[in-house]
């Protein structure tokens, strides 16, 4: 099994990157790209880490050498939020670099399950759709946006706040990633009640926990530890599907056919093909369901904007 990160130098890419060599299956190879000239030397760091994972580092204008027979690739690459910031404030940037490093994935590695983590995800990964529908190699059960952070810090707020341990809470997020577009179904969570004060603070809570961090490290960036975290999580369930494991659930922005908008967050089965099958996200309440209503004209205006920048 061989997995590439994009942007592997970076706050997210290092985190992931140590994770990756402490935690893939052992025989895997963990290959590490960034423009940044140091990342050779982050994969030479990790090398020295005795775990059966051979690290690569690639630096330069061209990722093609570290996408080569990759299986799974995650992609951090992009700028971060700075205070004052929303994500779609990323868009200028990031989804150029999304696209470029997406049409070198159509090239080297086509079948490969990609999960996006730059921002802003409602917008990138129709980006990177669009870029694997004009090389005419789109299968959109191999396309992510990994929104996993959401759903941990789902876990950890309510665990928190309910004096639960955090090992017993599972929480689906539904939606996208930004803002009133992330939905964490309380009213789903087994063995707790919420009040109606207590839904609406802890769904604003995890919708506004991204700015929190922003807000918290002072211009030095956005969430990276518990990203690195949220990512390992998701690539090791994408690596377990690819390797015929059971009953492997995600949370995940999706071309699932939604009856909501073409990229929908929410529960789906990975297996050997990446999407096994799209699971409905079950009975959810007034509120649940008036706050998806209320997200929908923000989450396809995100995702029009990504198609129109690639046509
Ligand atoms: N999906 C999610 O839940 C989350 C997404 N993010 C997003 O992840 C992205 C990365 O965040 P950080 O790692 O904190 O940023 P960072 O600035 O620490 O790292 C980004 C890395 O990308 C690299 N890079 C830039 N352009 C590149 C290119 N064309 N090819 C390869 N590498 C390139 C940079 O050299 C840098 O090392 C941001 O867009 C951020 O908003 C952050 C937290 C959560
Ligand atoms: O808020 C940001 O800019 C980074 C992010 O996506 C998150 O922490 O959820």
């Amino acid at each position: 099994m061989k997995v590439a990160v994009l942007g592997a130098a970076g706050g997210i890419g290092q985190a992931l990157a140590l994770l990756l060599k402490t935690q893939l299956p052992a025989g895997s190879k963990l290959s590490l790209y960034d423009i940044a000239p140091v990342t050779p030397g982050v994969a030479v760091d990790l090398s020295h880490i005795p775990t059966d994972v051979e690290v690569k580092g690639f630096a330069g204008e061209d990722p093609t050498p570290a996408l080569l027979d990759a299986d799974v690739v995650l992609m951090s690459a992009g700028i971060a939020r700075k205070p004052g910031m929303d994500r779609s404030d990323l868009f200028n940037i990031n989804a150029g670099i999304v696209r470029n490093l997406m049409e070198k994935v159509a090239l080297t590695c086509p079948k490969a399950l990609v999960g996006i983590i730059t921002n802003p995800v409602n917008t990138t990964v129709a980006i990177a759709a669009e870029v694997l529908k004009n090389a005419g190699v789109y299968d959109k059960n191999r396309l992510f946006g990994i929104t996993t952070l959401d759903v941990i810090r789902s876990e950890t707020f309510i665990a928190e706040l309910k004096g639960l341990n955090v090992a017993d809470v599972k929480v689906n997020v539904i939606g996208g990633h930004s803002g009133v577009t992330i939905l964490p179904l309380l009213s789903q969570v087994e063995g707790v009640t919420f009040t109606d004060k207590e839904v609406a603070a802890m769904t604003t809570r995890i919708q506004n926990a991204g700015t929190e961090v922003v807000e918290a490290k002072a211009g030095g960036g956005s969430a990276t530890l518990s990203m690195g975290q949220a990512a390992c999580r998701f690539g090791l369930s994408l690596v377990r599907g690819l390797q015929g494991e059971a009953n492997i659930v995600e949370c995940a922005y999706i071309d699932g056919g939604s009856e909501h908008a073409t990229f929908f967050a929410q529960p789906i089965l990975l297996g050997k093909n990446g999407v096994e099958k799209v699971l409905p996200y079950g009975e959810i309440s007034a509120f649940e369901a008036n706050a998806r209503d209320a997200m929908l004209d923000t989450l396809k205006g995100d995702i029009k904007l990504g198609v129109e920048f690639v046509k």
